[in-house]
């Protein structure tokens, strides 16, 4: 079968002038920031293998990975979906020596096998931290103010933080909400669906508030907390709490407890961000557990930030001043300008034209003139 040529595979896509440029240096203001934060950058490779990508965090399901059997090892690999797993395999592994907490950033690309109506992209760039050792409210609190920080940077603004409880119904079913396994299933689908009807036929009315209270974070806190007596709701509550006080003024807040779209991993607290006029999720994150190989579970929290949304908004251009070098000039002044931050174009012929060439300048002894737009 032969391939059309410079067709790529669904999902994937090549990034073209201005924006790979853009990318570049976004990715590198969000880890310059997240670094700034005290959390140091660790590069892992962008396939391994498989059980330890899966295996590595508790929870987590081998699920969405592009495989690959490695011929030399004999052994199934998998591009990474995600780089959370492997910063703790770092940390669980060749840094587990280091004191706790440990503080880790990374950034750089992930493939996913399936694309989804909402996110038609199967590559992305991901740029994150993970504070490792704690999941804290004050580790929530941390890492969300430098998830909120590097955004920043990177020229986002009205940020929106939806918070979620990932574990609640779990923690509810298992003691002071009672639902057997089978209808913990069956609840759980219903409330991913928001299906009240079915909820109530399930006799499940008692989790129907919590349905009902998602959405701006102050009114679903109320809301929650006229469910009266639940020491861990009112104990998350409390924590939330905590955490939109952290924020006030900085971002809006939401809630909705029982969503876990996405947080598969994630254990008591998990969010995602949005900004102002980007499409989709801009970043995700929360606490959860790496698992030892000596059967040790270790707390963490952290959060990964996407790129290509704030690329594909147009954040991170920047115009740049190019000069065009004639044939005959001085290296040397080329290569000064350049030092000063202009962009050289050097022509490699007397027809070259600077105009096309995008220029606005042209090299004229050793200063850059501008050049008279054609009339
Ligand atoms: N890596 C997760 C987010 C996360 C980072 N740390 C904890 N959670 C994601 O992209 O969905």
């Amino acid at each position: 079968m032969t391939t059309t040529p410079g067709l790529l595979p669904v999902g994937l896509r090549d990034r073209l002038p201005p924006q790979a440029e853009a990318a570049s240096r976004l990715l590198h203001r969000v880890i310059v920031a997240i670094g700034r934060n005290g959390y140091e950058r660790v590069a892992p490779p962008l396939a391994e293998f498989e059980d330890e990508l899966v295996g590595r965090l508790k929870s987590a399901r081998a699920h969405d990975l592009l495989r690959v059997v490695d011929p030399i090892s004999q052994k199934t690999l998998a591009l990474r979906p995600d780089i959370t797993a492997q910063a703790g395999r770092i940390a669980a592994t060749r840094m587990a020596h280091r004191p706790r907490p440990l503080r880790l950033a990374y950034g750089g690309p992930v493939l996913k096998l399936k694309t989804t109506q909402l996110r038609p992209e199967r590559e992305l760039t991901q740029a994150g931290a993970e504070l490792i050792g704690s999941d804290s409210v004050a580790a929530a609190i941390e890492v969300l103010g430098v998830a909120i920080e590097a955004l920043e940077t990177a020229g986002v603004t009205g940020i929106t933080v939806d918070l979620t409880l990932p574990d609640l119904i779990e923690t509810l079913a298992a003691g002071p909400m009672p639902l057997t396994a089978a209808r913990l299933e069956r609840v759980r689908e219903r409330l991913d669906a928001k299906d009240v009807g079915a909820l109530a036929g399930l006799e499940a009315q008692a989790y129907l508030p919590l349905v009902a209270a998602a959405g701006p974070v102050a009114p679903a806190i109320a809301k929650l907390r006229a469910l009266d007596g639940i020491a861990v709701l009112c104990q998350r509550l409390d924590a939330v709490e905590q955490i939109v006080a952290a924020f006030a003024g900085r971002a809006t807040i939401t809630l909705d407890p029982t969503e876990r779209q996405g947080f598969e991993y994630q254990s008591w607290i998990g969010f995602s961000l949005f900004g102002e006029g980007l499409s989709g999720e801009i970043g995700r994150g929360g606490s959860y557990t790496i698992l030892h190989a000596d059967g040790r579970e270790e707390p963490a929290t952290g959060f990964s930030l996407y790129i290509d949304p704030l690329v594909d908004a147009g954040l991170g251009q920047e115009p740049s001043r190019r000069v065009f070098v004639p044939l005959g000039s001085d290296p040397a002044a080329a290569a000064a300008l350049r030092g000063e931050g202009w962009t050289t174009i050097a022509a490699l012929s007397e027809t070259d034209d600077p105009a096309q060439a995008n220029c606005a300048y042209i090299l004229t002894g050793t200063t850059p003139e501008p050049l008279q737009p054609s009339p």
